[in-house]
C-alpha cells in the first residue's frame, strides 16, 4: 500500500483563492484587514517565514506592515512596539515571529498582544477559549491540520490520535484541538518510556518534535494517518520527524516535508487576519 498524500500545498492554494474574493469584497465594503508582522533577530528561517506571509498578504489582498528589530533588542524596546501597534485602528492582527533571541522573555511578548488581535492565537485569553471551544482565534499550524483532516474527509471522533511531542504553538494545542473533535488523545514527549508502543497503536499520528525521520514504518499502525510538522535539514536537504519513504508504505495518508502542513500554517493566519478584519469592523 502507498499512503495517499495530503498536499497542504493545494489545499492552502485553494484556501487562498476564496480569501482573495472575501478581502476583495471587504475591500469594497470599506474594511481593509492589516497584519503586523514584527521580526527580532537573525535567524535566516525566521526571514524566510516572514516573507512568505508578506507575499500571502499581498497575494490576496491584506495590508500589511513589517516592523524589524536588531538582535540586541531590549523586552522594553518590542514591548512599546507592541503598544503602539495594539492602538493602531489599520491593524487587525499582530504577530511576534518566534523563536526570539534570548533576552527577551516570549511569554511576555505574548500576553502584551490584545487578544483581539493575537492572529497567531498564542496569547492565554485565546488558549484559555480554545480549550472551552469558545470562538477565538486557533494556533495556526493546529488549524491548518484540523482542516487538512477535514478535506480529505478523514473522521476524528473516536480516533485515536497520538500526538509526538509538547511544544505550545504544535504539540499542546493539537492536540486539544482533535479533542474538541471527539477524538482520544495521547501525547508523548521526550520523558515518554517506549514512544513506539503509543505511536504503534495511533489511528492518526502528528509528530511534531524536531529530530529528522524519527518515525519509521515500524512504528505506525497499518493504514494510519501521519501528520509531520517536522521541519528539519539533513545534507542540506529538507525533510520532517517522519521517515516519508518508509512510512507511505503502511500509513493510508500523510502528509510531505515540504509542502504539507507548512503552506497550511500561514493560509490559516490569513484566515484569522480576516476573522479579526470582520470582528472589528
Ligand atoms: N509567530 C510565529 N512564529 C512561528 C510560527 C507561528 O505560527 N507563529 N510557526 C513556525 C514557523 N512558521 C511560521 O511562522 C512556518 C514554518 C514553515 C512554513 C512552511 O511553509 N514550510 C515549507 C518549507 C519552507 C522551506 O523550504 O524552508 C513547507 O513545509 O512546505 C511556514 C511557516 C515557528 N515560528
Ligand atoms: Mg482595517
Amino acid at each position: 500500500m502507498s499512503a495517499a498524500l495530503l498536499n497542504g500545498k493545494e489545499l492552502a492554494a485553494k484556501k487562498r483563492e476564496t480569501m482573495k474574493k472575501e478581502v476583495s469584497k471587504l475591500i469594497e465594503a470599506g474594511i481593509k484587514p492589516g497584519l503586523a508582522v514584527i521580526l527580532v533577530g537573525d535567524n535566516q528561517a525566521s526571514k524566510t517565514y516572514v516573507r512568505s506571509k508578506q507575499k500571502a498578504c499581498e497575494q490576496i489582498g491584506i495590508h500589511s506592515v513589517l516592523t524589524t528589530m536588531p538582535e540586541d533588542t531590549t523586552e522594553e524596546v518590542l514591548l512599546a512596539e507592541i503598544d503602539r501597534l495594539n492602538e493602531d485602528p489599520d491593524i487587525d492582527g499582530i504577530l511576534v515571529q518566534l523563536p526570539l533571541p534570548s533576552q527577551i522573555s516570549e511569554r511576555a511578548v505574548i500576553e502584551r498582544i490584545a487578544p483581539e488581535k493575537d492572529v497567531d492565537g498564542f496569547h492565554p485569553v485565546n488558549i484559555g477559549r480554545m480549550m472551552t471551544k469558545d470562538k477565538t482565534f486557533l494556533p495556526c499550524t493546529p488549524f491548518g491540520i484540523v482542516e487538512m483532516l477535514k478535506e480529505a474527509d478523514i473522521q476524528m471522533a473516536g480516533k485515536h490520535v497520538v500526538v509526538v511531542g509538547r511544544s505550545n504553538i504544535v504539540g499542546k494545542p493539537v492536540g486539544q484541538l482533535l479533542l474538541n473533535e471527539d477524538a482520544t488523545v495521547t501525547y508523548c514527549h521526550s520523558r515518554t518510556d517506549d514512544i513506539a508502543n503509543f505511536t504503534k497503536q495511533a489511528d492518526i499520528l502528528i509528530v511534531a518534535v524536531g529530530r529528522a525521520k524519527m518515525i519509521k514504518a515500524s512504528d505506525v499502525k497499518e493504514g494510519a494517518v501521519v501528520v509531520d510538522v517536522g521541519m528539519n535539514r539533513e545534507d542540506g536537504k529538507l525533510c520532517g520527524d517522519v521517515d516519508f519513504d518508509e512510512v507511505r508504505e503502511v500509513a493510508s495518508h500523510i502528509t510531505p516535508v515540504p509542502g504539507g502542513v507548512g503552506p497550511m500554517t500561514i493560509t490559516m493566519l490569513l484566515e484569522n487576519t480576516i476573522q479579526s478584519a470582520k470582528e472589528r469592523a
